[in-house]
């Protein structure tokens, strides 16, 4: 799991450091690993480093000077390379050692355009962790001209390396302004910056590699958290040898209706392919018929569960209501989808996971509070709205779309990668459901003993697997038998 940090917090965790003296061996640890990284993907890509043309964009800070010394440590291996002065008052430090190492320094102007466009390697040392909103003008447009092509770089060969976090790019949100920069690679120092693992900035940084600097977090509570497939090896709740079907967990569901059958059979073979005790289906007979052709172990009578799941499917919203009556009266974890979430107009009180997309959060919010925002809105700051609406909520909040984000009420957000263009299919969003209710059923013990599982967490290991089963099937009926495979799989691999 990658975890992100704000802006604030690893300035914090640097001050120390700082206090002591210590900038220089920082930047220069920075900058050394900053330069070993772009060695390997000169070297890697273009066969050599002598020769290679490489293009530093140097800003007027720290960022700037990492820069400046990982274009130094280039040119001494015999690449040619040029610093653009963005701001003209260049780190003086890195300027002195590019100098000395054989490299030039440019003004911001046309002559820097050209050398863009023809360079094999942009290192992008404008703005890091202390940049400001808003691109300067000057610097916004030759941005824009050197990569209005698609991609990244001018060229398709051509590599664009960001320092800490790429230019326009919000080191704690992930914003982006209307320019930034787009890298194939981000270099990172200390930590992670929470807005290289959230939308827009994610995307924006391509791979990431993180230089350790000796910045201390132990303490810390990360801002983002990203979990990856081998969090899953570790943290996928799976049967152990001693359960039976109670202990394993019952799911309760109250999914699909005569109007739309498939939500409520996609809703159960999500919740059976991630595994559970028992499913307990709660819906009408043409459901109930369409369930049991393809799990006949579902039982359609009402009874005693560990969790509830609701909303996909149009269901009776008498059947749901009584769903969140019972999981208010038994703090019984509970995951609303879809036609649910009209229900709610007001926190709930029991552990709770909702699951809008965009338009949802906006009905969400305008119920919960006043002056809601509408959906383009959601659409440009996820993060931010599901975040309102989790604290709005006490509630984990999954805001589906292309790109996934789930908010806890104390604003920390876990940032799954985003699943692949095949999962924006009609039923895909049922079937998630399903797999967070199989969830929440297996683990309520756990989370009513001492709150050691972590809901937000646990949707972030629902969505990541929901989307690495989305790269092997086009349509949401082919998720199941998929996902069924890769926890099968999770339970071979775990040691
Ligand atoms: N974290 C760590 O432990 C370590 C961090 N390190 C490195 O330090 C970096 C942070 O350095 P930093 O603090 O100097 O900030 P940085 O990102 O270079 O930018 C600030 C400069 O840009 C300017 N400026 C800002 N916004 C602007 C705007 N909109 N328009 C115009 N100008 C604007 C601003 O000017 P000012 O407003 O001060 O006049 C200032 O000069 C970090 O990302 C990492 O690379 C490592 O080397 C060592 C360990
Ligand atoms: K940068």
């Amino acid at each position: 799991m990658k975890l992100g940090y704000t802006a604030d917090a690893v300035r914090a965790a640097e001050q120390p450091l700082l206090d002591a003296g210590q900038l220089d061996p920082l930047m220069r640890t920075a900058a050394a690993g900053l330069a070993r990284v772009c060695r390997e993907l000169l070297t890697g890509h273009h066969g050599q480093i002598a020769g290679r043309r490489v293009v530093v964009l140097a800003g007027s800070g720290k960022n700037g000077g990492d820069a400046l010394f990982a274009g130094a440590d280039l040119a001494s291996r015999g690449a040619a390379v040029t610093a653009v002065d963005v701001f003209s008052r260049p780190f003086a430090a890195g300027v002195s050692a590019l100098r000395a190492a054989g490299g030039e320094v440019e003004p911001l102007g046309p002559a820097a355009l050209a050398a863009l466009r023809a360079a094999d390697l942009v290192i992008d040392g404008v703005f890091g962790t202390g940049a400001k909103p808003g691109l300067p003008e000057a610097l916004s447009s030759l941005i824009t001209d050197w990569q209005a092509a698609s991609g990244t770089g001018s060229r398709a060969d051509q590599l664009v390396v960001a320092v800490d976090v790429p230019t326009g790019v919000d080191a704690s949100t992930g914003t982006t302004g209307e320019v930034s920069v787009r890298a194939d690679h981000t270099v990172t120092f200390g930590a992670h910056k929470a807005g290289l693992l959230l939308p827009g900035g994610a995307e924006a940084a391509g791979e990431i590699t993180l230089i350790d600097i000796g910045l201390d977090f132990e303490d810390v509570i990360p801002a983002v958290e990203a979990p990856e497939p081998a969090d899953l090896v570790d943290l996928w709740p799976l049967p152990q040898p001693h359960m039976h079907k109670y202990s394993r967990g019952v799911l309760g569901l109250v999914a699909g209706s005569q109007r739309y059958p498939g939500a409520g059979v996609l809703a159960a073979a999500g919740a059976v392919s991630a595994g559970l005790g028992m499913l307990r289906l709660l819906a009408p007979a043409t459901v109930e018929a369409a369930v049991l052709e393809r799990h006949p172990e579902t039982v359609t009578e009402p009874g005693r569960v560990q969790a509830w799941a609701l909303g996909p499917g149009a269901p009776d919203s008498l059947e749901m209501r009584r769903a969140l009556v019972d999981a208010e009266n038994r703090s019984l974890p509970v995951v609303i989808d879809a036609a649910g979430l009209r229900l709610i107009t007001r926190p709930l009180e029991t552990s709770t996971i909702v699951t809008p997309h965009a338009g949802e959060l906006v009905g969400l919010l305008g119920r919960l509070t006043t002056g809601g925002p509408d959906r383009a809105a959601v659409e440009a700051q996820p993060v931010t709205h599901a975040v309102r609406a989790a604290e709005a909520l006490g509630a984990v909040v999954v805001l589906k779309g292309n790109r996934t984000v789930i908010a806890r009420p104390d604003g920390t957000v876990v940032a799954p990668p985003p699943g692949p263009a095949n999962l924006a299919t009609a039923g895909t969003g049922d079937v998630l459901t399903g797999i967070l209710g199989a969830l929440l059923a297996t683990t309520a013990g756990d989370l009513a003993e001492a709150h050691r599982i972590d809901l937000a967490r646990l949707a972030g290991l629902a969505v990541l697997l929901h989307g690495l089963a989305g790269r092997h099937t086009t349509h949401a009926s082919g998720l199941p038998a998929v996902i069924e495979e890769l926890v099968l799989e999770l339970g071979e691999r775990r040691p």
